[in-house]
């Protein structure tokens, strides 16, 4: 069985947003393109030294959406990652969450307007146990201080009973309470990666930035990882952004994909308007006249 599967089982009624065999399927998150756009990347450019690694990169992400990011090495998907996560500071243009600038958030305030993201190599806290990293996941959601939980005031135990129940929920959602209070270090690798969703979601983020997710993972995980993100995004309300060089994931969940290349959007579209692009496919195999 694989190790992404969620403790309700994979026999699930096709989604409401499913269109009748026969029709062009219309995802959820095809369908939300005729709403406001959540997450908006505005002419987007980062500067390293003299290397341009992102270049006037536009593109929309709507409620309810995969959107799966591509591109060759070096085309400047995790710099892009990087600035949606506030780990970087772009040179010029902006990133609008719900149309406000998010850049002037510092990294550790990014989950509190509703960004959490997971990491290609994962990072967690290797000597805690997964409950305690999936705790910190919370952080973003409570209000008490030092003052406040020393005191052990009323609402501070409310708030704490029902994030204990949040994570648990979680925790069983994943499918990790058989290891709850096991050190994460002694973990395999899949397992951490769980231990690593759980606590974004944790967070409970409007948008959800994976960052290589099948990376190490065997094929029949990587099966079991796109049926779960699916269902993260149906059963949890999420919009979800994929950095993934598995093209056979990212083509097989996205709703739409962007590509990059050199630091440029290359092209856009859904999966198939992409795939069948000929400068993608030039991007991906080199020039036929070569
Ligand atoms: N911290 C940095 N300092 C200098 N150059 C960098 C830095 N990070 C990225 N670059 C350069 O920016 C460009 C884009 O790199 P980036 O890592 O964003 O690409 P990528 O699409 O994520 O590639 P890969 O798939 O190999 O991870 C590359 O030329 C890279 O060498």
């Amino acid at each position: 069985m694989s190790a992404f599967r969620t403790a309700s089982g994979d026999a699930r009624p096709p989604p409401e947003h499913c269109t009748p065999r026969g029709s062009p399927p219309v995802t959820k998150g095809q369908s939300a393109q005729r709403h406001a756009p959540l997450l908006a990347v505005r002419d987007l450019g980062v500067v390293f030294g003299g290397i341009v690694a992102l270049n006037g990169v536009s593109f929309d992400m709507y409620p309810g959406q995969i959107l799966g990011l591509i591109g060759p090495n070096g085309a400047g998907k995790t710099t892009l990652f990087n600035c949606l996560s506030r780990l970087y500071q772009p040179s010029r243009g902006d990133i609008l969450l719900e149309g406000v600038s998010i850049l002037t958030r510092p990294p550790h305030r990014i989950a509190e307007i509703g960004i959490s993201r997971t990491f290609q190599n994962v990072a967690l806290f290797p000597n805690l146990s997964v409950i305690d990293n999936v705790r910190v996941g919370t952080h973003s959601r409570t209000s008490s201080n030092i003052v406040s939980d020393s005191l052990k005031l009323g609402w501070v135990r409310r708030g704490e009973a029902a994030l204990n129940h949040k994570v648990d929920e979680i925790l069983g959602y994943l499918d990790l309470r058989d290891v709850a209070h096991t050190v994460v270090a002694g973990l395999p690798f899949v397992t951490q990666k769980r231990v690593e969703l759980a606590r974004a979601l944790a967070a409970e983020p409007k948008i959800l930035l994976l960052d290589e997710p099948a990376g190490g993972l065997n094929h029949e995980d990587v099966h079991g990882l796109g049926d779960l993100i699916r269902r993260i995004r149906d059963e949890r309300d999420m919009t979800v952004l994929l950095v993934e060089h598995h093209m056979g994931l990212v083509m097989s969940i996205a709703d739409h994909v962007v590509a990059l290349n050199f630091g440029r959007k290359l092209a856009e579209g859904t999966p198939s308007q992409v795939q069948s692009d000929p400068g993608v496919i030039e991007a991906y195999l080199g020039r036929k006249d070569r």
